[in-house]
């Protein structure tokens, strides 16, 4: 099994180029289910998620097929298509339930396993479920698999109202993906408001979709008989762009990211700031950029973690890692996830000062980590591990880093390029 091994103290400095949103390509991919035209898509990073995915588009007759530098990939699921996601694929990653809402809406059928319990919540998929429901589909759950098909005497999905009890992400864009091709329109109402969302939705009205709203917590859709093929464009990894914004912020330095966009990191770029880091977000003629510099110890940031335009969950342990070694004490609240602290214990192998109380962590900042081996246990508890090995004294060992690969496309020879001490030991 890889581990990291990183040697804590440089500073960071120079330029790294931000890859494709895992949370937009996998939903993107997803929606190539839509048409039986050929859809390419640019800028899809290089993860296991994005593998996986693959692997189970493959699995359903979907042809797919990678070129290009620029992350291409052109995948066309004309048919036959075997409209079912398996327990052996599904269970390595939750964003396969994204599969149901295409496949519904195009074939009229679908078998999907019910994704796994997974490390940061219990993560239940009613939402999902309740939404299809009211769309016109007949769903039982049966041997652990959502059986899915058109109600009685339907031919399509029909559009429907739907509120949702809470803001979900993956929800929202398995009802997007459905209503497209539903009969009448759809209005989702508690939208989530991701940009990964709004990127989706620019997918699908490429494809032809009748789509307004998105970006805000009303979505209107106007079904559509059919769908073509597009060219799309995968947007810059926010999630991955505030992980290295919080790392230059823990070790000092000066780096640009490059396709990074600041405006999909307001809440997260606000408390940085607030921290003591310099950060400029614009466009110049290589495209988008952030550039973020740090020196000395930063003051530690309280925050609680929301739904966009909040600050974001997935973000949540890369700036605790932050305060651990900031000035003060800080109070982290964690609002989306009931499990979300497994980087606590990890953080605290390697000096760190938090105490945990349900929802709620305190960290009191101290002047030094100091390197230990430590267990990655979720995608974003590696990164918070990695970003506290850059600034522990000595040598850390991030074991389990295949949480790390599900997400990061290549995390460290990224960090490598702009001087940190990390290497991939097998
Ligand atoms: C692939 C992808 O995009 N993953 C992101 C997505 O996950 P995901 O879409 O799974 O997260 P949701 O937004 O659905 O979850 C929000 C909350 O709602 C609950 N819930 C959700 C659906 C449902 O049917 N029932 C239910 O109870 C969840 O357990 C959680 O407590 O949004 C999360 C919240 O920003 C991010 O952390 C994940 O990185
Ligand atoms: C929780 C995450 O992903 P997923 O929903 O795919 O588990 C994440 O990207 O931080």
């Amino acid at each position: 099994m890889d581990k990291l091994r990183i040697t804590g103290g440089r500073a960071l400095h120079g330029e790294v180029n931000i890859s494709g949103a895992k949370n937009a390509a996998l939903p993107e991919l997803c929606a190539t289910l839509l048409t039986a035209d050929p859809v390419t898509l640019f800028n899809v990073p290089r993860l296991r998620d994005v593998a996986t995915m693959r692997l189970l588009l493959d699995n359903m007759g979907v042809r797919t097929e990678t070129h290009g530098e620029r992350g291409g990939m052109t995948l066309q699921a004309s048919d036959p298509i075997q409209p079912e996601a398996p327990y052996e694929l599904v269970k390595t990653m939750r964003a396969s339930v994204l599969v149901l809402g295409p496949l519904l809406a195009r074939f009229g059928h679908a078998r999907v396993s019910l994704p796994g319990g997974c490390a940061i919540g219990s993560r239940p998929v009613d939402q999902h479920i309740k939404g299809m429901q009211a769309m016109g589909a007949d769903i039982e759950v049966e041997h652990g698999y959502m059986v899915a098909k058109l109600g009685a005497g339907r031919s399509r999905l029909r559009g429907a109202r739907i509120t949702t009890d809470m803001v979900t992400v993956t929800g929202t864009e398995n009802f997007l993906m459905a209503a497209t091709l539903a009969e009448g329109e759809t209005v989702l109402e508690n939208a989530a408001q991701e940009p990964e969302i709004g990127d989706l939705a620019e997918m699908l009205i490429a494809m032809g979709a009748q789509i307004e709203g998105h970006g805000t917590s009303r979505i209107r859709i106007q079904g559509v008989e059919r769908l073509h093929g597009c060219d799309h464009q995968v947007v810059a990894d926010r999630i991955e762009a505030g992980t290295f914004l919080c790392a230059v912020a823990a070790t000092g330095g000066d780096v640009l990211l490059r396709h990074g966009r600041a405006d999909h990191l307001d809440a997260v770029i606000e408390k940085l700031r607030e921290a003591g880091a310099v950060i400029e977000g614009g466009r110049d003629s290589d495209g988008d950029f952030i550039r973020v510099r740090a020196s000395g110890r930063l003051k530690a940031q309280s925050f609680r973690t929301t739904e966009y335009p909040g600050f974001p969950t997935d973000m949540q342990a890369q700036f605790m890692a932050l305060n651990c070694i900031a000035q003060g004490t800080s109070t982290v609240t964690e609002t989306i996830f009931e499990n979300r602290f497994m980087h606590v214990n990890e953080l605290v192998r390697l000096g760190a000062h938090i105490q945990t109380d349900g929802k709620v962590a305190v960290i009191e900042g101290i002047d030094r980590l100091s390197g230990a081996t430590v267990m990655a246990t979720d995608l974003r508890a590696s990164a918070s591990l990695v970003i506290a090995g850059l600034v522990a004294e000595g040598e850390t060992i991030v074991d389990r880093i295949y949480h790390l690969d599900r997400g990061y496309d290549q995390m460290e020879a990224k960090l490598r390029g702009i001087g940190a001490d990390i290497e991939r030991i097998k």
